[in-house]
């Protein structure tokens, strides 16, 4: 049976060509049924065209307001029904309308182990801080910035000459690995969202979700 399923992005969307490779190796049974960005320059857009997924730019400096651009999205989103809606680094805030809109079918993925550095340049600022960790959390996505139920976090190591840029390789790799084996248990419906906790398998998970170790599936 088809499981649909809408990514949103704003730039390059490696995380975006991580979910179409599996998918298309058989790894992962869901349906990209279409790639929305907020940038019309984003290269993600290019990577869904090749795949043959059906692509929107919606520029949000086009909308009056937030919730005007929240408005169009949710709208060009329904159209495809999807039964999860991903966001692959789309970098717009979305509003409580949209979020409540799509509770419990909408997934994040955010370079830090929440709750550390919710919001931007996360690599950076855990450098600033002399941090010896840091890594990546899937969650569902909520009205409050960064702050869902985490599903699955995976952590790296700050060397001492780390750059952002060499910080980012690192994360992203991570990301690869654990953004589609959350959707993969989505898709599976062992995954879901109750009373702001996640429940996996039917066990309610900690707050920071499980931390993914090379031997989970
Ligand atoms: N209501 C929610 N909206 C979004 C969430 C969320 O959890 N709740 N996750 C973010 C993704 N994200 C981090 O993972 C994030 C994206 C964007 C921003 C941000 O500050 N955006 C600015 C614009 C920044 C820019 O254009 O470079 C803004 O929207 O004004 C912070 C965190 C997606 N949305
Ligand atoms: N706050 C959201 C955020 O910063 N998300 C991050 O944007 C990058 C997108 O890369 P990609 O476009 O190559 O998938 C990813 O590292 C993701 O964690």
């Amino acid at each position: 049976m088809s499981f649909p399923i809408v990514v949103l992005i704003s730039g390059s969307g490696s995380n975006l060509q991580a979910l179409i490779d599996q998918s298309l190796q058989g790894e992962l049974d869901i349906n990209i049924c279409a790639v929305i960005s907020n940038k019309a320059d984003a290269y993600g857009l290019e990577r869904a065209k090749l795949a043959g997924i059906a692509t929107h730019a919606l520029n949000h400096k086009s909308f009056g307001s937030r919730e005007e651009f929240d408005s169009e999205l949710q709208k060009t989103i329904d159209q495809y029904q999807p039964k999860l809606v991903v966001l692959a680094g789309f970098m717009r805030i979305l509003t409580e309308t949209f979020t409540k809109h799509f509770e419990g079918r909408m997934l994040n993925i955010h370079p830090s182990l929440l709750p550390k550095y919710k919001g931007l340049n996360t690599h950076q600022r855990a450098i600033d801080a002399n941090d010896t960790k840091h890594g990546v959390s899937v969650h569902f996505v909520s009205s409050e910035l960064d702050a869902g139920a985490i599903i699955l976090q995976a952590s790296t190591s700050i060397e001492k000459e780390e750059t952002a840029e060499t910080l980012a390789v690192k994360v992203h790799a991570l990301e690869y690995i654990i953004y589609p084996l959350a959707v993969k248990w989505f898709r599976e419906d062992r995954l879901t969202l109750h009373n702001g906790h996640v429940i996996l398998d039917g066990e309610t998970l900690p707050e920071s979700g499980i931390r993914y170790q090379k031997v989970l599936t």
